[in-house]
């Protein structure tokens, strides 16, 4: 999308059901709440606070994570379509109570259609708060009989499909001895660094946060190096799990890594850099398969939260990866290709078996009582 706000050709060229500004003057607040598709269920889908530098550019982060949401619950299994959120504003000032109950009462007013969760900038305590006037919002606090923060769990099968990739790329799914590259240790990573200094794994970590690195330095005796140099350092599997799109025309030509795989959302910095990538040999675990654990977590509590239950689904994520890794080799195709297959496949089956009449109170037979 450009700045001239073609909003509805994009929304047509991507096939996007439905984009709500939501406004409200007393609390400030403003936010765009994106939902891509609910061919599979209500569209789940967490919501972002940040500071974005034009209302265009809030708007594309809103329709891109929509979009990714549909992809990852697809993939994942989840009968539920893909949105999200972005409010627009500093999360560290502009968050009020006021705020998020006016954005739970856009919530409800969808009545279903959309469901939210944590995301960048937003915290459980925010989701309580939503929830005091929707109950169309997940990871909310365990005294709500809720999943609570999904970030660890989102560590764990971030975890699991590590094993995966290793699986694909050394031949043992075993990460004893190998050297882990991690770009941001922040809530998910600090819980995947535990997992995997627990496996024996060495860790270099970086961070713009000097009071994480450290806690990760004592925690597990990583390795720290400054935030440029992640890209470039021996290792065997690089784990970007700080921002979107590091994989791109700088990094790639650094990277020593056989394996790309950790939590962050929009790894790629387009296709081409997943396509440049399987050219040069490199296992990368695609992004929404590896991080669905967070999404698996919530979306457990909408039939009554049991954690046995939603982390064994998580650990299908080694499954779906050794899926997406066997379709890449079937077809011949980069993983970031294979894995979009596998959710197509699985969304258009689903409405091709809906197509069929089923009777409900809405269509024209009920005028006829
Ligand atoms: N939290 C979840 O459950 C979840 C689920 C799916 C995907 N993700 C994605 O995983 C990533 C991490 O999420 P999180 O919840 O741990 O966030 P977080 O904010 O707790 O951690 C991110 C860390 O990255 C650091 N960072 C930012 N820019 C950096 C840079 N240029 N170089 C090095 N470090 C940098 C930050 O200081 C922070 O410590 C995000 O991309 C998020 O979208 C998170
Ligand atoms: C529903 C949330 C847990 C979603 C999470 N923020 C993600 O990007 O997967």
């Amino acid at each position: 999308m450009n700045n001239n706000l073609e909003i509805f050709s994009y929304m047509e060229k991507y096939d996007y059901e439905q984009l709500v500004f939501c406004q409200d003057k007393n609390s400030g607040l403003k936010a765009i709440i994106a939902i891509h598709d609910t061919t599979l269920g209500p569209a789940l889908g967490g919501t972002r606070m940040w500071t974005y530098d034009s209302e265009a550019d809030a708007i594309e982060d809103a329709l891109r994570l929509a979009k990714g949401m549909t992809y990852k619950n697809a993939a994942a299994g989840l009968n539920l379509g893909g949105g999200k959120t972005v409010i627009i504003g500093d999360p560290k000032k502009d968050k009020s109570p006021e705020l998020f109950r006016a954005f739970g009462r856009y919530i409800q007013g969808l009545n279903g259609r959309y469901i939210t969760a944590e995301d960048v900038g937003t915290t459980v305590q925010d989701m309580d708060l939503i929830h005091m006037e929707t109950d169309f919002v997940t990871g909310i606090s365990p005294e709500f009989g809720s999943s609570g923060n999904p970030s660890p769990v989102t560590a764990y099968g971030v975890y699991k499909g590590m094993k995966a990739a290793a699986k694909e790329a050394f031949g043992t799914d075993s990460l004893e001895g190998k050297t882990v590259a991690v770009q941001g240790v922040g809530n998910v990573a600090y819980t995947m660094c535990e997992y995997l200094h627990k496996e024996g794994a060495n860790l270099i970590v970086t961070d713009i946060n000097k009071e994480a690195v450290n806690r990760a330095v004592e925690a597990f005796g990583a390795k720290a190096v400054d935030p440029d140099d992640i890209y470039n350092v021996d290792c065997d599997i690089y784990a970007p799990c700080a921002l979107g799109a590091t994989v791109n025309d700088e990094t790639i030509p650094q990277l020593k890594a056989k394996v790309i795989a950790g939590s962050a959302n929009n790894q790629l910095k387009s296709a081409k850099h997943g396509d440049t990538i399987h050219e040069m040999g490199i296992v990368y675990a695609p992004d929404y398969v590896i991080n669905s654990g967070g999404v698996i977590n919530v979306a457990d509590e909408l039939n009554g939260y049991n954690k046995d239950r939603a982390m064994r689904k998580v650990e299908t994520i080694y499954d779906s990866l050794l899926k997406v890794f066997e379709i890449s080799k079937r077809d011949n195709v980069p993983t970031y290709v294979a894995a979009d297959r596998m959710a197509e496949e699985r969304i258009e089956s689903i409405r091709n078996s809906r197509s069929q009449f089923l009777l409900n109170g809405h269509h024209t037979l009920s005028r006829r009582k």
